[in-house]
């Protein structure tokens, strides 16, 4: 069993490197934001709650999160690892995770983050807003409300992560089979 946390701020990239490293490592992969995107567009209770803040550039409340993740987790009990991807984004989810998992006897065996410049990223998600169709992507103010959001809430994870000894880095600026080789040198030694 592995379990990767794959980390970063919004438009890190983190979505294109699961992409391949779920086929690669043969992991399951889970992504909160897939998943709210998902229930947005089918209308279900889940996706009302979560529109109100995902519509702000805000993170959607722990309780809620945390819930959908351990379903998403449920759902999968024969696989050999999961790819958790935009998970966790606050200390009360990362507590929730390692006690969650706890109670399979799984752990997180690893943080891996895409580092990049905000600047680069705001200009990344732009782009990306004008073909995804994705709201929060096309306004920069809602852009600008992620990355406060992340600064505050999910950043104070790194040094969480840091302190389990399970924290690695790799430049997210490059080609993306660039990023994946970095991203698989880390995996391939754990
Ligand atoms: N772990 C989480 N906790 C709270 N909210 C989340 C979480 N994951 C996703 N969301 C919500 O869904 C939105 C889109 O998620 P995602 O595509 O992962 O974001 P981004 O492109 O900003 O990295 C986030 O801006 C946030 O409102």
């Amino acid at each position: 069993m592995i379990n990767i946390v794959l980390f970063g701020k919004p438009g890190a990239g983190k979505g294109t490197q699961a992409e391949f490293l779920k086929e690669k490592y043969n992991l399951t992969h889970v992504s909160t934001g897939d998943i709210f995107r998902y229930n947005l567009k089918n209308g279900t209770e889940l996706g009302k709650e979560a529109q109100v803040y995902i519509d702000k550039g805000e993170l959607v409340p722990d309780a809620l999160t945390i819930k959908m993740l351990q379903d998403e987790v449920e759902k999968n009990p024969e696989t050999k690892g999961f790819l958790f991807d935009g998970f966790p984004r606050t200390v009360a989810q990362a507590d929730a995770l390692d006690a969650f998992l706890k109670t399979k006897g799984w752990e997180v065996t690893a943080t891996v983050a895409l580092e990049a410049d905000d600047e680069v990223l705001v200009q990344r998600l732009l782009e990306r807003g004008k073909t995804s169709g994705r709201a929060d992507d096309q306004d920069e103010a809602l852009i600008r409300n992620r990355y406060q959001e992340y600064n505050e809430k999910t950043a104070p994870l790194i040094e969480y992560y840091k302190g389990q000894g399970k924290f690695y880095a790799v430049n997210g600026i490059g080609e993306i089979s660039e990023v994946t080789e970095r991203l698989s040198l880390i995996i391939d030694k754990l």
